[in-house]
This record gives C-alpha cells, sequence and structure tokens, in this order.
C-alpha cells in the first residue's frame, strides 16, 4: 500500500458551495483525494455529486470556495487531458463521430501519437468494427466505453469519474473494478461517483457521502464500514435517511 499521508492530495475540494437562485445545491463541501487510492464519492440524487465534479473541471462556477486538482485549477493545467482523464457523461461525445474519430480528434489535441488510439480501444474493448461506427449508434455500454478510453487516452494522473460503470454490463464492470485499482495501485487518484454500491464497495479505499449538498460522512472505507456493522448499503440508507427527495416515500 502505497503511504498516502504524507504528499499533498491529488483533489482537494475546500468550502465548496453553489447556489442556483434562492436553492443551496452544494454548502460548504470540503474534502480530498490522495494519490494511489480511489474514492468513491456517493449521495441520493441530487445530492450535488455531479455539481462538485463540474466544478472539478472548471465546468461550473462555485459560489464559494475552491475545488483544485494537482494543486491549481483545472482551467489552468496546460495540457489538462495529460494530467487529468475526466468521464462526466458518456453522450457528450459527438454523436456524427466514430468512436475512431473521437479519440483520434482528442489525441490531436493533446499532442499524443495516434497509435495511441488503437491502444485504448483495445484497451476498453470496442472492436475495430464498433469503433468505426458513428457514437450515435452506440448502446449506453459502448458509450461508456469509449468516454473511459477517452479518460485515459492521456496517460493521467488523476481520473474523475461520473458513473462510470452505469450502462456497463457484468462483464465490463468487472473490467472498470480492475483498471481502477491498477491504475490507483500505479500511483494514480480517482474520484468515483456511482450509485453502484457493490462496485463501490469492491473497489474504494475511501468513502466520501455526500447529502443535501452537505458532506455527512467521509474516511476510509474500512473504517466507516466497521463502524457501521461492514455493510455498505445499511450505511448508505442510514447516513441519508435525512437526505433524500422530499417526493420519495
Ligand atoms: N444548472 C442547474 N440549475 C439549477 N439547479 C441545478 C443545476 N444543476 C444542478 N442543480 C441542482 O443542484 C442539485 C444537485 O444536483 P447534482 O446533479 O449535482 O446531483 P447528483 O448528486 O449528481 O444527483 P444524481 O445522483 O441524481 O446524478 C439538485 O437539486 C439539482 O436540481
Amino acid at each position: 500500500m502505497n503511504d498516502r499521508s504524507s504528499s499533498p492530495a491529488a483533489i482537494e475540494v475546500a468550502g465548496l458551495s453553489k447556489s442556483y437562485g434562492p436553492h443551496r445545491a452544494l454548502d460548504d463541501v470540503s474534502f480530498s483525494v490522495q494519490h494511489g487510492s480511489v474514492t468513491g464519492f456517493l449521495g441520493p440524487n441530487g445530492a450535488g455529486k455531479s455539481t462538485t465534479l463540474r466544478m472539478l473541471v472548471g465546468l461550473t462556477t462555485p459560489t464559494a470556495g475552491a475545488a483544485r486538482v494537482l494543486g491549481g485549477l483545472y482551467g489552468d493545467l496546460p495540457n489538462p487531458g495529460r494530467r487529468v482523464g475526466v468521464l462526466l457523461d458518456a453522450s457528450a461525445q459527438h454523436a456524427g463521430r466514430t468512436g475512431r474519430e473521437v479519440l483520434r480528434l482528442n489525441a490531436m489535441v493533446m499532442g499524443l501519437p495516434l497509435d495511441r488510439v488503437q491502444e485504448m480501444l483495445h484497451r476498453v474493448g470496442l472492436t475495430p468494427a464498433e469503433a468505426d461506427r458513428r457514437a450515435g449508434t452506440y448502446s449506453l455500454g459502448m458509450r461508456q466505453r469509449l468516454g473511459i478510453a477517452s479518460a485515459l487516452l492521456g496517460d493521467p494522473e488523476v481520473l474523475i469519474l461520473d458513473e462510470p460503470a452505469n450502462g456497463l454490463d457484468p462483464a465490463g464492470i468487472h473490467w472498470m473494478r480492475g483498471l481502477l485499482r491498477e491504475f490507483a495501485d500505479r500511483g494514480g487518484a480517482v474520484l468515483l461517483s456511482s450509485h453502484l454500491l457493490a462496485e463501490i464497495e469492491a473497489v474504494a479505499d475511501d468513502l466520501v457521502f455526500i447529502g443535501g449538498g452537505r458532506v455527512i460522512a467521509a474516511g476510509s472505507k474500512r473504517s466507516l464500514l466497521d463502524a457501521a456493522g461492514g455493510d455498505l448499503e445499511d450505511l448508505f440508507l442510514t447516513l441519508t435517511a435525512d437526505h433524500g427527495r422530499e417526493d420519495v416515500a
């Protein structure tokens, strides 16, 4: 296991708040993600996970606080894709381009050799025939695989992933678990939002729970689970009982 306590955090979220008119979507959220670890980011629908991740990559402006990656703002990184791999919305790829074209364009923007594209297609399990189909015809799982290929393309040190396993088949989920574990074991930092508790339990080192826009628990998975009798679903339901959506019984 890496010594994760002595080095500066890969991701530092400090006092992050966001208001949409009178609605406070995030309220003073702080947590960090260390190199060499996978942090599971958990919370009910509308808790503020995607808003936090979007702020980390400069797509949403905080009302207060800061979200830093590798010591600074994502937007200030000279070639961000070479440092930070991002998958926020697998359906955001240009629907009219083939998967291969999407990756080739990204590789050109990042100044990467084009043979990296084939390497990534192979890594995420998109066949040559699939790679030459338009992304608009992809299944959700194929779009996620393309998004993961895109995130990994620049050989980054940090991965920020919003629901990456959504739509993957069981073999795909198993594959992604191995990929994330290997990435972290090589020193990378992963911030992973997911509703798939079994997946988070299998792969995460640390957990951050968010509810109603606030951090309601954070720490090592082991310590949080030990304190809660060992069951992540019980822990999730207990922690978020007061933070569910009002229209859900
Ligand atoms: N552009 C926006 N304008 C107004 N409200 C917004 C906007 N974006 C997000 N919100 C609100 O902020 C809150 C947090 O939303 P967010 O998408 O971050 O939740 P989430 O935890 O990612 O939820 P889910 O698990 O459903 O994906 C919600 O109440 C949402 O309606």
